[in-house]
């Protein structure tokens, strides 16, 4: 049997399905209205899978995973639906399952308690013998002092801290990872073990999303990936078609992106993300986009092409 239809076999661990987030803003005390940061997302991760989330700086990648784990802010409104392993969570549920079946790495090293041992957090608060093991493992994998498990949050360093912040996600045993930008502020050769490690975890049969601005090392290790724009997806498709090249992809943006890459000329991609306040009507990219046409005013549904999903009329 082909891996694509073993893929399919499998039930989702995580399914979002045309998600919407707004926000209530207040526009100098009197004047209210919505901003739509997140729009008609949709997402899927299955046991055994890395889903590499790629996008620029406010294209909704966090937002994402604060919506999957029941972490929105108050005034945030969220439409559509996320089901974990086919049964639609409510926010009490996501309560319920974060930090035991879901775990999130947090993008900001700030969610470590202030007051509590690094010790203490990572193993939760009746460890076991096992848990214990498993944390000296995982310490020592990730160069982590012995010592470092009686330190408080504000004695570590922004790398230190990552690494205390993928550990937890690790010892918690949850089947659903997203770990949100775990690398900064590691050097390569911490990123690559840091990446291993979930590469690990999803072999054991987890789902992990991986919300990375280093593209090219997601490239490598992720099995699909899902680009972000302006709070959508434009195209969510296998690693190999981003490693294979700018041919093999389906959408405009996917393809600057890629060419944006220092290795593939570093060609910048002219224009800016529209901010939700001022979306273009239609495809969010055809400001920027090169094939734009009148029909890109449209809604643009996303749509299977080669075996990918691309959100373009334009896309063959
Ligand atoms: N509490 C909030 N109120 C209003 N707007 C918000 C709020 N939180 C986020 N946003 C907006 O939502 C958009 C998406 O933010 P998000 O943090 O998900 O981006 P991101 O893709 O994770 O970016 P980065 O790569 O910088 O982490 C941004 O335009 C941001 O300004
Ligand atoms: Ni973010």
């Amino acid at each position: 049997m082909s891996k694509r239809r073993i893929r399919k076999m499998k039930e989702a661990i995580l399914l979002v399905k045309d998600l919407s987030v707004s926000f209530h803003m207040y526009d100098g005390g009197l004047e209210q209205y919505d901003l739509k940061v997140i729009s008609n997302l949709t997402l899927d991760v299955r046991p055994g899978e890395i889903v590499a989330i790629a996008g620029s700086s406010g294209s909704g990648k966090s937002l994402f995973a604060h919506a999957v784990m029941g972490l929105l802010p108050e005034n945030a409104v969220m439409t559509g639906k996320v089901f974990y392993k086919g049964k639609v969570l409510s926010q009490k549920d996501k309560e319920a399952l974060r930090g035991t079946e879901m775990a999130l790495v947090p993008q900001s090293v700030s969610y470590l308690d202030p007051l509590m041992t690094i010790g203490a957090q990572v193993r939760g608060t009746k460890p076991n013998r096992q848990i214990i093991k498993a944390q000296k493992e995982i310490f020592k994998r990730l160069h982590l002092k012995e010592e470092t498990e009686k330190l408080y949050p504000f004695q570590l360093s922004g790398g230190m801290a990552r690494r205390v912040l993928v550990a937890t996600a690790v010892l918690s045993g949850a089947q659903l990872i997203i770990a949100d930008e775990p690398t900064p502020g590691l050097d390569l050769e911490m990123a690559l073990e840091a990446l291993q490690v979930f590469r690990e975890l999803a072999d054991a049969g987890k789902a992990v999303v991986l919300i990375t601005h280093d593209i090219d090392l997601a490239f490598h290790i992720a099995d699909r990936i899902s680009v972000f724009y302006a709070g959508t997806t434009v195209e969510t498709a296998k690693a190999a078609d981003f490693l294979k090249g700018k041919e093999t992809l389906r959408h405009p943006y996917s393809k600057a992106l890629w060419e944006a890459l220092p290795q593939n000329g570093f060609k910048p991609i002219p224009g800016f993300q529209p901010y939700a306040k001022y979306l273009p009507k239609g495809c969010l990219f055809s400001p920027r986009c090169p094939l734009k046409t009148k029909e890109c005013e449209n809604e643009i549904p996303m749509t299977e092409v080669r075996g990918g999903y691309v959100r373009c009329i334009h896309a063959d």
